[in-house]
């Protein structure tokens, strides 16, 4: 039995994809808590949706444990925790060390210890999950995100672990996202390029993230999986 007032917390809902999975979380009438890095009108629109907004900077183990602190304060129960919170580094000369630390903290420490220390507020009597947004670029690995894509290869390898650990009271899977929406700054010749990476040639939107989202959250028999979402990337 579900408990329709255990929120679902979803971190790095500010914009894009967690922004939308957020919004349509709350249409399906989900209490929901997000973590924001950088305050945006998005996220005053998301609090007059009656949505919990709590500041979180996951670069800093404090600021991590900082955020499980509030959420704890916030809520005493969790329908489910969304790992999608995430910077997509590339290599920067003479700052290589920074950029590896920088995506450890945010694709693995802070899945981690949340996980950790948040398992007990979803145990609340009903059905339970934990979702990492991960990469499919971990398939093969980035020459031009290399510390991006060690991270997210990490995050998958937390997907099994904690699949096991928590059994059989809380679900834990991936999604494995590809090409799903464009930045503003990407020009022609890029999206050109990043179309032709797969067989169905998409850039699909953050709803088929949303959609994926939905079934992991609706199917009691899947845990330990990666959906991957990449219009057949691995045909190519
Ligand atoms: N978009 C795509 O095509 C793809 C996305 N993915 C994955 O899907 C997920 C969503 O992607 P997308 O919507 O593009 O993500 P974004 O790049 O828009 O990042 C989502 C949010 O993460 C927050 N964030 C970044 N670093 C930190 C940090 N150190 N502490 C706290 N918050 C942080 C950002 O906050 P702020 O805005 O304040 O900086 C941002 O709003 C990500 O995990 C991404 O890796 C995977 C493959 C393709
Ligand atoms: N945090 C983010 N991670 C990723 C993004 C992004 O915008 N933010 N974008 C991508 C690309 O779309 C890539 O999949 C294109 O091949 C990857 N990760």
């Amino acid at each position: 039995m579900s408990n329709p007032e255990a929120p679902i917390l979803i971190t790095g809902a500010a914009q894009r994809i967690g922004l939308h999975c957020a919004e349509r979380l709350l249409g399906d009438g989900h209490p929901v808590i997000i973590s924001y890095r950088t305050e945006r009108e998005s996220v005053e629109r998301l609090r007059k949706r009656g949505a919990t907004a709590l500041q979180a900077d996951f670069s800093t183990t404090d600021g991590i444990l900082a955020f499980i602190e509030a959420v704890h304060a916030h809520t005493g129960q969790l329908r489910a925790i969304v790992h999608n919170a995430s910077d997509w580094l590339s290599e920067k000369p003479g700052h290589e060390a920074e950029t590896f630390q920088q995506m450890f903290q945010v694709h693995m420490l802070a899945p981690y210890l949340i996980n950790l220390r948040c398992a007990e507020l979803l145990k609340y009597g009903g059905p339970a999950d934990i979702v990492h947004i991960g990469d499919d670029v971990t398939r093969k690995g980035s020459a031009k995100h290399i510390a991006y894509a060690a991270s997210k290869a990490g995050l998958e390898n937390l997907t099994l672990s904690f699949a096991a650990l928590l059994a059989p009271t809380i679900k834990v899977n991936g999604i494995s996202p590809a090409m799903i929406q464009f930045n503003s700054g990407d020009d022609e010749a890029y999206r050109r390029k990043a179309l032709a990476k797969s067989v169905l040639g998409l850039e699909p939107g953050p709803e088929v993230v949303y959609l994926s989202l939905r079934h992991l959250l609706d199917n009691p028999y899947i845990t330990g999986t990666h959906i991957t979402l990449n219009g057949g990337r691995h045909l190519i």
